[in-house]
């Protein structure tokens, strides 16, 4: 399979690649092996034409009638998302946040596992939650190391994140995910998402005031339940 390469895919498409990952897994698990661009679209309130551009820039060929090999999509797909070798993930800071990003499992339908949780509070240490162990902070190094963890959740207050993030990356983490609303200092090869939940909603109050719709996704009002982050 000869796939286009990664700076070539626009950012607004790649946004849009987790949601369809998400669904063709789904598909997949149903025992499906094709998939159209129209049936993605209905299920995701999309329009057609947005799919099928999306999907194109992989540069996966589908069949006409039959539409997309599922399975050939979804590598593709997992490809420029780095699902697959990069599933698994930890998390650092099992407060409100963290439990309940424990808990979601949307990140297991995107093919993401979260192996390891780590918290300095001695009631949490030692104690299971959503089925996992929480580790002390003691052992987050050696644990990264051991398990060739690359990605890290960040869910800890404010100002424990700059250290929390230098731990991080002096382990080995390449990409954090990063809650607290603290801009963090890392080597340029390392990517931090920003997830700061209060500038989001302040960027859409904006929006709505200017009456800016969508600008990569589908029209604000057919949003639905999908998130596209911007
Ligand atoms: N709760 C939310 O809905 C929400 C929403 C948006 C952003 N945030 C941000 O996410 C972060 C977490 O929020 P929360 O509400 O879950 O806070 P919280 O206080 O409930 O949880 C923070 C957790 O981090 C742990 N912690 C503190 N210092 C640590 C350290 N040095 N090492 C490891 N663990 C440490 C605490 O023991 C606690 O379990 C904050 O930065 C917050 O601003 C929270």
């Amino acid at each position: 399979m000869k796939l286009n390469s990664y700076v070539n895919i626009p950012l607004p498409t790649l946004k849009r690649y987790p949601v369809y990952f998400g669904l063709l897994k789904e598909c997949r698990d149903n025992g499906d092996e094709w998939i159209s661009a129209s049936y993605i679209a209905g299920r995701l309130n999309l329009k057609s034409i947005q799919v099928r551009k999306d999907l194109s820039c992989t540069g996966v060929v589908g069949k006409p009638k039959k539409g997309f090999m599922i399975k050939e999509m979804m590598d593709a797909l997992a490809f420029y998302l780095g699902e697959g070798n990069l599933s698994d993930v930890l998390l650092v800071g099992v407060g409100n946040l963290g439990k309940a990003l424990l808990g979601d499992r949307r990140l297991t339908r995107h093919g993401f596992k979260i192996m390891a949780a780590f918290d300095v509070d001695e009631a949490l240490v030692g104690h299971d939650v959503v089925g996992l162990r929480i580790q002390p902070m003691e052992k987050l190094e050696e644990l990264v190391r051991r398990m060739g963890i690359k990605i890290a959740i960040l869910t800890v207050p404010e100002k424990e994140a700059q250290p929390i993030a230098d731990k991080l990356v002096k382990a080995g983490i390449l990409g954090i995910w990063n809650f607290s609303s603290l801009f963090l200092d890392v080597d340029c090869e390392v990517t931090v998402i920003n997830e700061d939940l209060g500038s989001r909603l302040a960027l859409l109050a904006g929006r709505v005031t200017h009456g800016k719709g969508c600008e990569d996704g589908p029209p604000a009002t057919k949003l639905g339940s999908l998130s596209f982050n911007k």
